[in-house]
């Protein structure tokens, strides 16, 4: 145990000495995925602003970055408790809050996109920033399913402009997917498996194809599961305890789908069916739809296909 502790704080220090020409960051979105990557970036040693749309969204951004900093600080400084606090300290000093999207990015080396999965939504809010943030600074978004080009449109910066794909949770998830459009430069293909590496992630590159490696994989998963619980094959806590004990997952199909979010997975599946009518993979199930109209979107509502209690 000691041991595993004694890499993961190696793995810590010399991700922290790539050496890398982005230290200011700006996220955009506190919500469960901006928390996130807002807080693996202060915690490898770079400055960052997180944006939301209200005081209280990045008010609650920057207590749940504590809490989960402070699980990452006793893992890793588990015996030294002076070592832990100021970990915890130094990283929430280089956390920044704001509610002005243009104002933050004046100064931003790079600046991720995670809000809502609406494509324009994500192109409005691009070529806004288009127009304020300086010229070298790198755009990313983290999108689950939209086509990177098609965000990209939105600006004159294409070349400079890149998927960064984190997964949930983003503290405790090892891999980053690097999403190249065909007009991005290598320097900034460059810039940004390095700035992976250096926030901890291991990185794997993929072309602007739908839901990349990972959700091209696992969202049919999750919809044939539901498929399996409208027909009555199946439970969902049978089908969650099977594909955990039988397959080895950490989550069930329906444990995830709550964890992830409904919305947003409702989202994803109906972008795909929209663009992709004949496969019949990316069909919409009428469950998802009928619990996010009842407003259950999964753990961050405290009830989704299963019941939480609320923190
Ligand atoms: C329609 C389809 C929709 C598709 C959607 C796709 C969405 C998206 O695009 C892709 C994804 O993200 S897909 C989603 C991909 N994601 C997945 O597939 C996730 C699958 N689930 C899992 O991997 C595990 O259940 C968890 C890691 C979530 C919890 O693990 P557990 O064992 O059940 O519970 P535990 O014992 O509490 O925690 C264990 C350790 O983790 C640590 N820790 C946890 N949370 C933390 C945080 N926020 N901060 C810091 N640390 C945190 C904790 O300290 C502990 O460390 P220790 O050293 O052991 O003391
Ligand atoms: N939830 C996941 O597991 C997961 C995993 C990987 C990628 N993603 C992707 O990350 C993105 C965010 O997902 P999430 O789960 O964090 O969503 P979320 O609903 O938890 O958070 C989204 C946040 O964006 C904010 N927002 C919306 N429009 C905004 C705007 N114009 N300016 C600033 N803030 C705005 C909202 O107030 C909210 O706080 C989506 O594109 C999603 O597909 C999600």
């Amino acid at each position: 145990m000691r041991l595993a502790h004694a890499t993961l704080s190696r793995k810590l220090s010399s991700s922290a000495c790539i050496n890398q020409s982005i230290k200011n960051v700006v996220v955009i979105g506190g919500g469960l995925m901006g928390s996130g990557i807002a807080q693996v970036a202060a915690q490898s040693g770079q400055n960052v602003t997180i944006v939301d749309l209200d005081r209280k969204v990045v008010e609650k951004a920057q207590n749940a970055i504590n809490t989960s900093l402070q699980r990452v600080a006793k893992k890793l400084f588990k015996d030294d408790l002076a070592k832990a606090d100021k970990f915890l300290t130094n990283s929430m000093s280089r956390l920044m809050l704001s509610t002005n999207p243009e104002e933050a990015v004046g100064q931003s080396d790079l600046v991720v996109e995670a809000i809502v999965e609406k494509l324009r939504i994500k192109q409005n809010l691009f070529k806004t920033l288009d127009t304020v943030a300086p010229t070298h600074t790198i755009f990313a978004s983290n999108t689950s399913s939209l086509p990177i080009g098609e965000i990209a449109e939105a600006t004159q910066r294409k070349d400079r402009f890149v998927g960064l794909h984190f997964f949930n949770p983003v503290p405790v998830m090892k891999l980053l997917e690097v999403i190249r459009i065909p007009e991005t430069s290598d320097d900034t293909y460059n810039r940004v498996m390095d700035w992976g590496k250096s926030v901890g992630k291991q990185t794997v590159t993929c072309k602007d194809t739908p839901g990349f490696i990972v959700n091209r994989l696992l969202v049919p998963y999750m919809m044939e599961s539901v498929r399996l619980l409208e027909r009555g094959d199946a439970t969902a806590r049978d089908i969650d305890t099977a594909m955990k004990l039988g397959a080895g997952y950490p989550m069930g199909p329906f444990e995830l789908l709550d964890y992830v979010g409904l919305d947003t997975s409702k989202f994803i599946i109906e972008g795909w069916a929209e663009k992709f009518p004949e496969n019949p993979l990316f069909k919409p199930v009428p469950t998802l739809n009928r619990l996010v109209e009842e407003g259950k979107l999964g753990m961050k509502t405290g009830e989704g296909f299963y019941k939480y209690q609320k923190k």
